[in-house]
């Protein structure tokens, strides 16, 4: 079986999700199979030397543009795909990649299952567990290949970062398709970390909509100064305006690894996850037991979260140093 596994980077550097794609391969790869990593973007050399855990990486170099719009990425892909025939290809679910992922099913006319979090392999078939409602449930499908999988950053381990022997990196001119893509990208607005920077951060105390309106949140604020955390938002804080964008966790905010993730009132929504489920120790606080949080917390408690941080911050200031 050959896999291809689709990777994203920008500047310089690789999103820590590509090499989550590589291991999602490798994970169902038996001995014969090929892994094959994709890349199409300015970090083709950071690529090279990143994607080791790959059996070859196919790397379209947009040597003079960070502005790679998913229209170019497909047809770069689309490309690839038509050269190399594989039996199973892997896209992350990014802003990119749900645009890609359904371009490549819809041409191809291979079956797509997105939110993907599990992948087993059985003969010619794979069994796949995806998210549905935000996490809420959890489909178990079989899918026949070829196939198109739209994983949950998150859901897999990365693979060990390393150098792809030369020999097996093919490198093509990605500006043709750039530069003839009917979409232009005209900038990227990276945010200014001189606020904060939450990627950097040990312990974070983040707050969902479960917090239920502003004033509410400085009952987080002091328990995470207690604490020595930053604070933190999902996404609906943040749109509520209730704390700076550069303060949201997920998909389209920040992605963190801190020791400690306190998660009070969020869900857990895939696109929450996506920026937190690697934390060392991540522990949710929510009324509902059902919340795909508990997924990925190491401890959970399922209460009302005004009354756990009122008396936990109670007990640390009690006994400061425990
Ligand atoms: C393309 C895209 C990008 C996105 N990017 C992001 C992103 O970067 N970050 C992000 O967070 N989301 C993102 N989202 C939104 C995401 O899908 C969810 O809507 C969002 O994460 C939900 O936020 P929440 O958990 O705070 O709110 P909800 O889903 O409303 O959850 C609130 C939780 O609080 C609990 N609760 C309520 N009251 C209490 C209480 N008193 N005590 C304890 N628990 C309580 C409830 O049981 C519930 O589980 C994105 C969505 C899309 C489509």
């Amino acid at each position: 079986m050959k896999m291809i596994a689709c990777t994203e980077g920008r500047s310089d550097r690789v999103e820590a999700f590509s090499l989550e794609m590589i291991n999602a391969a490798r994970s169902i790869a038996a001995a014969g199979d090929e892994v094959v990593a994709f890349f199409a973007g300015q970090a083709a050399k950071a690529a090279a030397s990143s994607f080791g855990a790959a059996d070859r990486l196919i790397a379209a170099d947009a040597a003079g543009s960070d502005l790679i719009p998913a229209e170019a990425y497909a047809r770069l892909l689309r490309d690839t795909i038509a050269a190399e025939q594989p039996d199973l290809v892997l896209v992350p679910y990014s802003a990119n990649g749900l645009d890609v992922a359904a371009d490549i099913a819809a041409r191809t006319g291979w079956p797509l299952l997105s939110y993907v979090n599990e992948i087993k392999r059985d003969g010619e078939s794979l069994n796949v567990v995806a998210q549905m409602y935000g996490g809420k449930v959890l489909a178990e499908c079989v899918v026949k290949l070829p196939a198109v999988l739209m994983v949950n950053p998150g859901a897999f381990e990365e693979a060990m970062p390393g150098p792809v022997d030369a020999a097996k990196v093919q490198q093509f001119d990605a500006m043709p398709a750039i530069e003839s893509s009917r979409v232009k990208m005209v900038a990227i607005d990276v945010p200014d970390y001189a606020d904060v920077d939450l990627t950097t951060a040990e312990r974070i105390v983040c707050v969902g909509r479960g917090i239920g309106d502003e004033a509410s949140i400085d009952i987080a604020r002091d328990l995470a100064t207690i604490l020595g955390a930053e604070i933190a938002g999902s996404r609906p804080v943040v749109d509520n305006g209730w704390l700076p964008k550069l303060r949201q966790v997920g998909k389209s905010g920040q992605k963190v690894k801190p020791k400690l993730y306190l998660a009070l009132g969020v869900s857990g929504a895939p696109e929450h996850l996506e920026g937190m489920s690697h934390a060392d120790l991540i522990i949710a606080v929510n009324t509902d037991p059902k919340a795909p949080i508990f997924n990925v917390a190491h401890y959970g408690a399922t209460c009302d979260l005004f009354d756990l941080v009122a008396s936990l911050s109670d007990r640390l200031q009690a006994s400061p140093g425990r």
